[in-house]
Protein backbone atom coordinates (compact mmCIF):
# COMPACT_ATOMS: atom_id res chain seq x y z
CA UNK A 1 0.00 0.00 0.00
CA UNK A 2 0.98 3.37 -0.86
CA UNK A 3 0.00 5.50 1.47
CA UNK A 4 -0.16 9.60 1.37
CA UNK A 5 -1.22 12.19 3.83
CA UNK A 6 -1.60 15.79 2.59
CA UNK A 7 -2.85 18.69 4.96
CA UNK A 8 -4.57 21.83 3.51
CA UNK A 9 -4.85 25.02 4.94
CA UNK A 10 -8.48 25.33 4.46
CA UNK A 11 -11.40 23.75 2.77
CA UNK A 12 -11.39 25.74 -0.57
CA UNK A 13 -7.93 24.77 -0.99
CA UNK A 14 -8.58 20.80 0.30
CA UNK A 15 -11.20 20.62 -2.66
CA UNK A 16 -9.24 22.07 -5.26
CA UNK A 17 -6.56 19.17 -4.48
CA UNK A 18 -9.32 16.78 -4.51
CA UNK A 19 -10.15 17.90 -7.88
CA UNK A 20 -6.24 17.86 -8.90
CA UNK A 21 -6.08 14.44 -7.82
CA UNK A 22 -9.28 12.51 -8.99
CA UNK A 23 -9.13 14.43 -12.18
CA UNK A 24 -5.14 12.66 -12.37
CA UNK A 25 -6.88 9.66 -11.86
CA UNK A 26 -9.14 10.14 -14.55
CA UNK A 27 -6.88 11.09 -17.34
CA UNK A 28 -4.72 8.36 -16.38
CA UNK A 29 -7.47 5.28 -15.92
CA UNK A 30 -8.84 6.71 -19.61
CA UNK A 31 -5.27 7.07 -21.25
CA UNK A 32 -4.71 3.03 -19.72
CA UNK A 33 -8.25 1.55 -19.73
CA UNK A 34 -10.45 3.51 -21.90
CA UNK A 35 -13.27 5.02 -18.68
CA UNK A 36 -13.07 6.07 -15.51
CA UNK A 37 -15.08 4.19 -12.38
CA UNK A 38 -15.10 6.35 -9.36
CA UNK A 39 -17.53 5.49 -6.04
CA UNK A 40 -18.40 8.68 -4.32
CA UNK A 41 -19.16 9.62 -0.66
CA UNK A 42 -22.46 11.30 0.74
CA UNK A 43 -22.23 13.97 3.87
CA UNK A 44 -21.60 17.16 3.43
CA UNK A 45 -17.26 17.59 3.20
CA UNK A 46 -17.69 16.26 -0.79
CA UNK A 47 -20.42 18.76 -1.95
CA UNK A 48 -18.55 21.60 -3.13
CA UNK A 49 -15.75 18.76 -4.52
CA UNK A 50 -18.62 17.44 -6.53
CA UNK A 51 -19.59 21.29 -7.82
CA UNK A 52 -16.26 21.95 -8.76
CA UNK A 53 -16.49 18.76 -10.99
CA UNK A 54 -19.36 20.01 -12.60
CA UNK A 55 -17.40 22.74 -14.04
CA UNK A 56 -15.36 20.29 -15.71
CA UNK A 57 -15.09 19.99 -19.83
CA UNK A 58 -14.75 16.07 -19.28
CA UNK A 59 -15.05 13.15 -21.80
CA UNK A 60 -18.51 12.13 -19.59
CA UNK A 61 -19.12 9.39 -21.86
CA UNK A 62 -15.97 7.44 -20.37
CA UNK A 63 -16.87 8.17 -16.52
CA UNK A 64 -19.21 6.10 -14.68
CA UNK A 65 -20.24 6.38 -11.57
CA UNK A 66 -21.28 4.61 -8.74
CA UNK A 67 -21.67 4.92 -4.72
CA UNK A 68 -19.80 3.62 -1.92
CA UNK A 69 -22.77 3.86 0.26
CA UNK A 70 -26.15 4.83 0.26
CA UNK A 71 -29.03 5.55 2.94
CA UNK A 72 -31.83 2.85 2.39
CA UNK A 73 -34.23 5.82 1.25
CA UNK A 74 -35.63 6.79 -2.30
CA UNK A 75 -33.74 8.38 -4.46
CA UNK A 76 -35.81 11.57 -3.86
CA UNK A 77 -35.24 11.87 -0.39
CA UNK A 78 -33.92 14.38 1.10
CA UNK A 79 -31.17 11.82 2.95
CA UNK A 80 -30.58 10.42 -0.66
CA UNK A 81 -27.00 10.75 -1.56
CA UNK A 82 -27.18 10.07 -5.10
CA UNK A 83 -29.64 13.39 -4.86
CA UNK A 84 -27.10 15.50 -3.45
CA UNK A 85 -24.78 14.32 -6.05
CA UNK A 86 -26.92 14.94 -8.94
CA UNK A 87 -28.37 18.43 -7.34
CA UNK A 88 -24.39 19.06 -6.91
CA UNK A 89 -22.91 17.42 -10.54
CA UNK A 90 -24.75 14.91 -12.81
CA UNK A 91 -27.62 17.24 -13.42
CA UNK A 92 -25.18 19.71 -14.65
CA UNK A 93 -23.05 17.83 -17.21
CA UNK A 94 -24.07 15.64 -20.10
CA UNK A 95 -23.34 12.56 -18.71
CA UNK A 96 -25.40 9.47 -20.40
CA UNK A 97 -28.15 7.80 -18.08
CA UNK A 98 -26.22 4.75 -18.45
CA UNK A 99 -23.67 5.72 -16.76
CA UNK A 100 -25.07 6.46 -13.61
CA UNK A 101 -25.06 3.82 -11.20
CA UNK A 102 -27.41 4.02 -8.27
CA UNK A 103 -27.85 2.05 -5.36
CA UNK A 104 -31.22 0.75 -6.03
CA UNK A 105 -32.95 1.88 -2.89
CA UNK A 106 -36.33 0.90 -4.26
CA UNK A 107 -36.32 -2.77 -3.46
CA UNK A 108 -38.36 -4.39 -1.20
CA UNK A 109 -35.63 -4.61 1.83
CA UNK A 110 -32.08 -3.60 2.42
CA UNK A 111 -30.34 -6.77 1.60
CA UNK A 112 -32.07 -7.34 -1.54
CA UNK A 113 -31.09 -4.48 -2.36
CA UNK A 114 -27.12 -4.64 -1.69
CA UNK A 115 -28.04 -8.16 -3.39
CA UNK A 116 -29.08 -6.06 -6.53
CA UNK A 117 -26.29 -3.53 -6.53
CA UNK A 118 -23.41 -6.46 -6.05
CA UNK A 119 -25.27 -8.12 -8.94
CA UNK A 120 -24.98 -4.89 -10.93
CA UNK A 121 -21.46 -4.65 -9.93
CA UNK A 122 -20.60 -7.49 -11.17
CA UNK A 123 -21.95 -7.83 -14.16
CA UNK A 124 -20.14 -4.17 -15.28
CA UNK A 125 -17.13 -5.41 -13.95
CA UNK A 126 -17.71 -8.36 -15.89
CA UNK A 127 -16.37 -10.32 -12.83
CA UNK A 128 -17.88 -13.75 -11.66
CA UNK A 129 -14.68 -15.10 -9.79
CA UNK A 130 -13.48 -14.80 -6.57
CA UNK A 131 -11.39 -11.43 -7.21
CA UNK A 132 -12.95 -8.20 -6.04
CA UNK A 133 -13.58 -5.81 -9.26
CA UNK A 134 -11.31 -2.79 -9.21
CA UNK A 135 -12.84 0.72 -9.22
CA UNK A 136 -10.43 3.41 -10.68
CA UNK A 137 -10.84 5.58 -7.35
CA UNK A 138 -12.73 5.12 -4.09
CA UNK A 139 -13.69 8.67 -2.55
CA UNK A 140 -14.71 8.16 1.09
CA UNK A 141 -15.46 10.47 4.11
CA UNK A 142 -14.80 9.64 7.76
CA UNK A 143 -17.45 10.64 10.54
CA UNK A 144 -16.49 11.77 14.03
CA UNK A 145 -16.72 8.40 15.09
CA UNK A 146 -14.18 7.15 12.37
CA UNK A 147 -16.94 5.07 10.29
CA UNK A 148 -16.36 5.54 6.34
CA UNK A 149 -18.97 4.82 3.77
CA UNK A 150 -21.94 2.92 5.75
CA UNK A 151 -19.17 1.02 8.20
CA UNK A 152 -19.91 1.64 11.41
CA UNK A 153 -18.23 0.83 14.79
CA UNK A 154 -19.26 -2.57 16.59
CA UNK A 155 -21.80 -3.39 13.23
CA UNK A 156 -22.26 -6.80 11.66
CA UNK A 157 -20.79 -4.84 8.39
CA UNK A 158 -17.42 -5.15 9.41
CA UNK A 159 -17.18 -8.52 9.50
CA UNK A 160 -18.36 -9.36 6.05
CA UNK A 161 -15.53 -10.14 4.31
CA UNK A 162 -16.52 -12.26 0.87
CA UNK A 163 -19.26 -9.66 -0.75
CA UNK A 164 -18.56 -6.58 -2.17
CA UNK A 165 -21.82 -4.65 -0.55
CA UNK A 166 -23.44 -5.42 2.62
CA UNK A 167 -25.89 -3.48 4.68
CA UNK A 168 -24.85 -1.30 7.22
CA UNK A 169 -26.28 0.27 10.11
CA UNK A 170 -26.48 3.56 11.70
CA UNK A 171 -28.80 4.08 15.03
CA UNK A 172 -31.03 1.88 13.46
CA UNK A 173 -31.42 3.08 9.96
CA UNK A 174 -30.14 0.75 7.55
CA UNK A 175 -27.27 1.93 4.69
CA UNK A 176 -25.66 -0.49 1.83
CA UNK A 177 -22.24 -0.28 1.98
CA UNK A 178 -19.48 -1.55 -0.26
CA UNK A 179 -17.81 -3.63 2.17
CA UNK A 180 -13.95 -2.59 3.11
CA UNK A 181 -12.46 -6.02 0.82
CA UNK A 182 -14.44 -4.22 -1.77
CA UNK A 183 -13.26 -0.74 -0.92
CA UNK A 184 -9.41 -2.24 -0.63
CA UNK A 185 -9.58 -3.21 -4.11
CA UNK A 186 -9.68 0.14 -5.81
CA UNK A 187 -6.55 1.35 -7.20
CA UNK A 188 -6.84 4.82 -5.23
CA UNK A 189 -8.58 5.64 -2.06
CA UNK A 190 -9.29 8.75 -1.48
CA UNK A 191 -10.25 9.96 1.72
CA UNK A 192 -11.76 14.13 2.00
CA UNK A 193 -11.68 14.80 5.67
CA UNK A 194 -12.36 18.48 6.99
CA UNK A 195 -13.66 19.86 10.27
CA UNK A 196 -11.71 19.91 13.90
CA UNK A 197 -14.32 17.81 14.82
CA UNK A 198 -12.67 14.45 12.66
CA UNK A 199 -9.34 15.27 15.19
CA UNK A 200 -9.86 13.12 17.77
CA UNK A 201 -11.09 9.90 15.44
CA UNK A 202 -8.21 10.69 13.08
CA UNK A 203 -5.96 10.43 15.70
CA UNK A 204 -6.90 7.02 16.44
CA UNK A 205 -6.95 5.73 12.50
CA UNK A 206 -3.24 6.81 12.45
CA UNK A 207 -2.19 5.58 16.29
CA UNK A 208 0.07 2.72 15.17
CA UNK A 209 -2.37 0.45 17.58
CA UNK A 210 -5.91 0.57 18.20
CA UNK A 211 -9.06 -1.08 17.78
CA UNK A 212 -10.37 -1.72 13.97
CA UNK A 213 -14.07 -2.41 14.72
CA UNK A 214 -14.07 1.05 17.34
CA UNK A 215 -12.62 2.89 14.35
CA UNK A 216 -13.31 1.32 10.95
CA UNK A 217 -11.61 3.93 8.94
CA UNK A 218 -8.47 1.53 9.82
CA UNK A 219 -10.13 -1.14 7.69
CA UNK A 220 -8.83 0.95 4.69
CA UNK A 221 -6.13 -0.73 3.81
CA UNK A 222 -5.64 -0.66 -0.49
CA UNK A 223 -3.55 -2.80 -1.99
CA UNK A 224 -3.19 0.47 -4.31
CA UNK A 225 -3.15 4.07 -3.34
CA UNK A 226 -4.37 5.25 -0.19
CA UNK A 227 -4.61 9.23 -0.01
CA UNK A 228 -5.92 11.37 3.11
CA UNK A 229 -6.94 14.97 2.24
CA UNK A 230 -7.54 16.65 5.35
CA UNK A 231 -7.63 20.11 5.91
CA UNK A 232 -5.96 22.17 8.73
CA UNK A 233 -8.68 21.66 11.59
CA UNK A 234 -8.77 18.02 10.78
CA UNK A 235 -5.02 17.28 10.04
CA UNK A 236 -3.27 19.99 12.25
CA UNK A 237 -1.71 17.02 15.11
CA UNK A 238 -0.92 14.94 11.73
CA UNK A 239 1.20 17.49 9.77
CA UNK A 240 4.82 16.32 9.59
O1 LIG B 1 -23.53 8.51 3.59
C1 LIG B 1 -22.74 9.18 4.26
O2 LIG B 1 -23.07 10.00 5.15
C2 LIG B 1 -21.28 9.12 3.98
O3 LIG B 1 -20.88 8.31 3.04
C3 LIG B 1 -20.52 9.06 5.28
O4 LIG B 1 -19.63 8.00 5.40
C4 LIG B 1 -19.78 10.39 5.35
O5 LIG B 1 -18.71 10.36 4.42
C5 LIG B 1 -19.26 10.64 6.73
O6 LIG B 1 -20.35 10.52 7.63
C6 LIG B 1 -18.68 12.05 6.83
O7 LIG B 1 -19.73 12.95 6.60
P1 LIG B 1 -19.44 14.55 6.54
O8 LIG B 1 -18.65 14.77 5.29
O9 LIG B 1 -20.81 15.16 6.48
O10 LIG B 1 -18.67 14.89 7.80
Amino acid sequence: MNKTVEVLPDQPTLVGRALELILSKLNTAIEQHGRFTIALSGGSTPKPLYEAIATQKLPWDKIHIFWGDERYVPPDHPDSNELMTRRAWLDRVDIPAANIHPVPTLEANPELAAAKYEQHLKEFFNSSGVEFPALDVVLLGMGDDAHTASLFPHTEALKVRDRLVTVGNKDGNPRISFTYPFINSARSVIFLVAGANKRPALAQVFAPVADDFTYPSRLIQPQGELWWLLDAAAGLELQH
